[in-house]
């Protein structure tokens, strides 16, 4: 019988939920059409829409402030969640590359979000400890390199206010969590950050099946 709650997301189905979700901006689907014309083999890096959509939904719906991403690439998710913020708000995004953050610069600019938006490169380790230690952080979101995800964990929850939002994608990495024959490489450090998140009792976390998989966790102690 099939699995009625986890309907196989087939192209038409996915064609049918953007459908019903907002459409991007013009300045987004710049960005979009962009990053899939200069960087083709890297343009699965971008978040899809559908999450574009709900990071700023989340930001809108937690009224975030102060927001933090680390992994910027060409500046989608910074962008959405950017444009979400209310006036006064800030979004402080980290990533090491020049080329690709260059035409995030670009799209922010264009969308008229530059003046809410900062940029550090440098590995985000590095930028992360060097950011004030007390809790000042509404919202979070990481989708950086793999074998960093738990020490980047590490530093953001205590940086995050009681009640604060991180949320962390690829968690499901191309479904390799659970594939016992993957034992190295990024699905194994996922599957073993994966297994941090569910420990860390300062955090209640759920996981989502929001396209390569979205924890979202809420700091509550
Ligand atoms: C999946 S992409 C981010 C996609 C982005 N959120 C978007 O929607 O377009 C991951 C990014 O992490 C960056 N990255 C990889 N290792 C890093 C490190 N050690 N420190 C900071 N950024 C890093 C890469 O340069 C890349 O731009």
């Amino acid at each position: 019988m099939a699995d009625v709650k986890n309907p196989p997301l087939t192209p038409e189905l996915y064609a049918y939920v953007l459908a019903h979700n907002p459409p991007l901006d013009p300045v987004q689907r710049a960005l979009v059409e962009t990053t899939h014309a200069l960087f083709p083999a890297d343009a699965i890096k971008q978040v899809p829409e559908e999450q574009s959509a709900l990071l700023a939904f989340l930001v809108r719906l937690t009224g975030a402030r102060r927001i933090l991403e680390v992994g910027t690439f060409t500046g989608l998710s910074a962008l959405a969640m950017a444009q979400a913020l209310p006036d006064g708000g800030k979004l402080l995004t980290l990533d090491i590359s020049e080329e690709w953050t260059a035409h995030a610069r670009e799209a922010w600019a264009k969308a008229g979000v530059t003046d809410r938006v900062e940029l550090r490169i440098g590995p985000a380790l590095d930028s992360l400890r060097a950011l004030p230690a007390e809790p000042h952080l509404d919202l979070a979101f990481l989708d950086a390199n793999k074998d960093g995800y738990i020490g980047y964990w590490e530093e953001i929850v205590p940086r995050l206010r009681p009640g604060g939002l991180l949320a962390v994608d690829n968690v499901l990495f191309s479904g390799q969590v659970a594939d016992p024959s993957v034992t190295a490489g990024p699905g194994m450090d996922v599957r073993v950050f994966n297994e941090h998140v569910a420990a860390d009792g300062r955090m209640e976390s759920v996981m989502l099946t929001v396209a390569d998989g979205l924890t979202l966790a809420r700091r509550t102690a």
